[in-house]
């Protein structure tokens, strides 16, 4: 399938979970990721502020904020490129026409700075740790030359086996993947 085609159907997909399920995939998914290495050793953690479809976010800030860890956030900008920016509970937010909040000012962070990054997305292969996303390939030219520990959450929903998409040359593959279900004290 086409990677436009395969973005839709997932959307799709997603946005008929229930509620019930979501909260029960989000809590296995934060026990997964607060017991990780990775997690326990970052200092600056790079998170998305979710939207409604996607693994929720904001327990994961909560918990990086009680933990005393840094915690970025992405702002998008012209020519598909990104940047991150500082976020705490007085950060001033503004909605983007695709409807997603991103930090209004602020100063950028160096990309070498950031010990973490928990990649957004709507689907994962198991295999390669593959990514697709909503499409912008904002993250695929910001991983392209980072260096440190790519992972992700993933419903799910949003784990494959293999890519049942075209996955391109550009495309930055993850270093971990953490499905819901699959960790060892989840219930479900
Ligand atoms: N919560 C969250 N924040 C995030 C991301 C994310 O995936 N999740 N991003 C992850 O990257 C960035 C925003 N990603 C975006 C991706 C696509 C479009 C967009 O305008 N898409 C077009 C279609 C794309 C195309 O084919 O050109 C559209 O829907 O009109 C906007 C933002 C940064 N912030
Ligand atoms: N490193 C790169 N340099 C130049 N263009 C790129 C790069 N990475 C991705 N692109 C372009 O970005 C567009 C979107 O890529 P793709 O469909 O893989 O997005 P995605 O990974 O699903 O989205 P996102 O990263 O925003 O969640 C494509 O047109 C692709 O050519």
């Amino acid at each position: 399938m086409e990677k436009r085609a395969f973005r839709k159907q997932q959307l799709q997909r997603l946005s008929q979970l229930s509620d019930s399920a979501r909260q029960q995939q989000n809590l296995a998914l934060q026990r997964q990721l607060f017991a990780h290495s990775a997690w326990q050793a970052a200092q600056v953690v790079a998170i998305t502020l979710s939207g409604d479809i996607e693994v929720a976010t904001q327990p994961l800030i909560e918990r990086a904020w009680a933990e005393g860890k840094t915690v970025v956030i992405p702002k998008t900008l012209p020519h598909r490129q990104m940047a991150f920016y500082p976020y705490t509970s007085t950060t001033k937010l503004a909605r983007t026409s695709f409807g997603l909040l991103e930090p209004v000012d602020g100063q950028p962070i160096a990309k070498s700075a950031i010990d973490l990054i928990l990649v957004p997305g709507l689907g994962y292969s198991r295999d390669r740790h593959a990514r697709i996303g909503f499409g912008g390939g904002y993250y695929d030219r910001y991983l392209a030359d980072y260096a440190g520990t790519k992972l992700t959450l993933a419903y799910n929903e949003m784990a494959f086996e293999h890519a049942e998409w075209p996955v391109d040359d550009y495309d930055i593959l993850l270093d971990e993947l953490l499905v819901a279900g699959d960790g060892q004290n989840d219930k479900n």
